[in-house]
């Protein structure tokens, strides 16, 4: 779990995690998980208060004071993004965040648009189907999906290799994309996917999300929860709706050009109606787009919230998706900083150093620009990995408070 400086150190380390986990603990100056299995314990909401206490105060100067109660509040939909640079504790702090909700009363849908998931990890189920499946556990109904890319292209692939149109355009209905393929029909898109082109993964995240506005479906969630992909990804998918929308606007002009040139001759040949029926939908899906693309700049109901470690690259990197979502004019108002050593009286030489060096990233937070007037939420370091739905509650009642 650490990285250490020199050999010995790291066998210390180890022998301590080894030998005697409390103490290695109380050394290693990290937040202890409860063993057992948590009950709704005054035992366990002791453990995590008192882990909560032991975090360092939030840095909130200039910052408006934004808790939990304020995300909870209210039973009309809100979607939560969460992102950052690889490894940082997106999908913890997602998992964690939607089985919060799910246990204030929320039918809550957390979804991952990695294509490297990692909720089938955190949540220890196996949720790599591409359906929604129902975690165990929460107290309201708490749901899980993972957008699979590969398994998508690769069905979409076979379905253009064996059924011609109508499988790919079965396939693509039942990505909420019906209307793209009877638009492209023909274009041979199977060989498109051999070499796919950018953004396609990020266009099939984008189609679900379509669904959960308007399918029956998904109407029951009032919060849902994005365990979005590293950086580069996430602003391709935030960007998508405008570059679609821009895309269909073309084909739109495009299309009436060419329809009232050519009304005439088509009418005599009966195909006017059809033609207009395609323009139609083509513009349903550019208003489906636009939607989209409210959503992600909706500040009444959506909101992107950054995942960061306290390390000057990882601070770096989110200062800088900072910049990029406010260009998307993509709500932002909290930051969390995840993994943070709590304070102790006994550090160990490895921890004092290590302290030293996450107060100065923390510093670096308050001083950026981009990310000094954020609400800055502080996550402990905890002992283990964190899996499941009772270590997934522990991290949620500390962090999201
Ligand atoms: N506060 C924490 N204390 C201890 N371990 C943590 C904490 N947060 C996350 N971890 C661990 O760090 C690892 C990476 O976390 P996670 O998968 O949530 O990150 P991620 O940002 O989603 O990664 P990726 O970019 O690969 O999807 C996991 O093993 C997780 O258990």
């Amino acid at each position: 779990m650490l990285a250490t400086a020199s050999p010995g150190l790291q066998a210390a380390a180890r022998r301590l995690t080894l030998a005697a986990p409390a103490a290695a603990a109380q050394a290693l100056c990290v937040v202890r998980l409860p063993r057992r299995r948590p009950t709704r314990s005054t035992s366990l909401r002791a453990v995590a208060s008192a882990a909560a206490a032991e975090a360092a105060p939030p840095a909130k100067e200039g910052a408006e004071e934004l808790g939990f109660q304020e995300m909870t509040s209210g039973t009309r939909r809100r979607y939560y993004m969460l992102g950052g640079k690889g490894g940082v504790g997106k999908t913890s702090c997602a998992a964690s965040l939607a089985v919060r909700f799910a246990n204030n009363g929320h039918p809550t849908l957390v979804v991952s648009t990695d294509p490297a998931h990692s909720l089938s990890d955190s949540f220890a189920q196996d949720l790599s189907g591409g359906t929604l499946v129902q975690v165990e556990g929460p107290d309201a109904p708490l749901f899980a999906l993972e957008i699979n890319p590969e398994k998508a292209r690769e069905e979409f692939r076979t379905a253009s290799q064996k059924n011609g149109g109508t499988g790919v355009k079965d396939f693509m209905d039942s990505m909420g994309l019906g209307v793209l393929v009877e638009q492209l029909g023909e274009l041979k898109l199977g060989e498109l996917l051999d070499t796919p082109p950018p953004g396609l993964d990020e266009a099939i995240a984008i189609s679900k999300v379509i669904q959960f506005l308007e399918a029956q479906e998904y109407s029951m969630f009032s919060r849902i929860v994005f365990d979005t992909a590293p950086t580069g990804h996430t602003l391709r998918l935030l960007s998508l709706p405008d570059f679609l929308d821009a895309s269909i606007g073309k084909i739109l002009k495009l299309r009436s050009k060419i329809a009232s040139a050519t009304s005439a001759i088509k009418s005599v040949f009966g195909q006017e109606v059809q033609q207009q029926d395609a323009a139609n939908k083509l513009e349903q899906l550019r208003e489906r787009m636009v939607k989209v693309r409210e959503l992600f700049r909706d500040t009444e109901s959506t909101e992107f919230i950054i995942v960061t470690i306290p390390t000057v690259m990882a601070i770096s990197e989110s200062s800088r998706l900072h910049s990029s979502l406010q260009k998307e004019s993509v709500p932002v108002r909290r930051l969390i900083v995840n993994q943070v050593l709590p304070p102790s009286t006994s550090d160990c030489k490895f921890c004092a150093i290590k302290r030293k060096d996450q107060t100065r990233a923390l510093d670096m937070i308050r001083s950026d620009p981009e990310l000094m007037g954020l609400n800055i939420i502080q996550a402990p370091l905890v002992d283990m990995e964190i899996r499941g739905v009772p270590a997934l509650k522990f991290l949620g009642d500390i962090v999201w408070k």
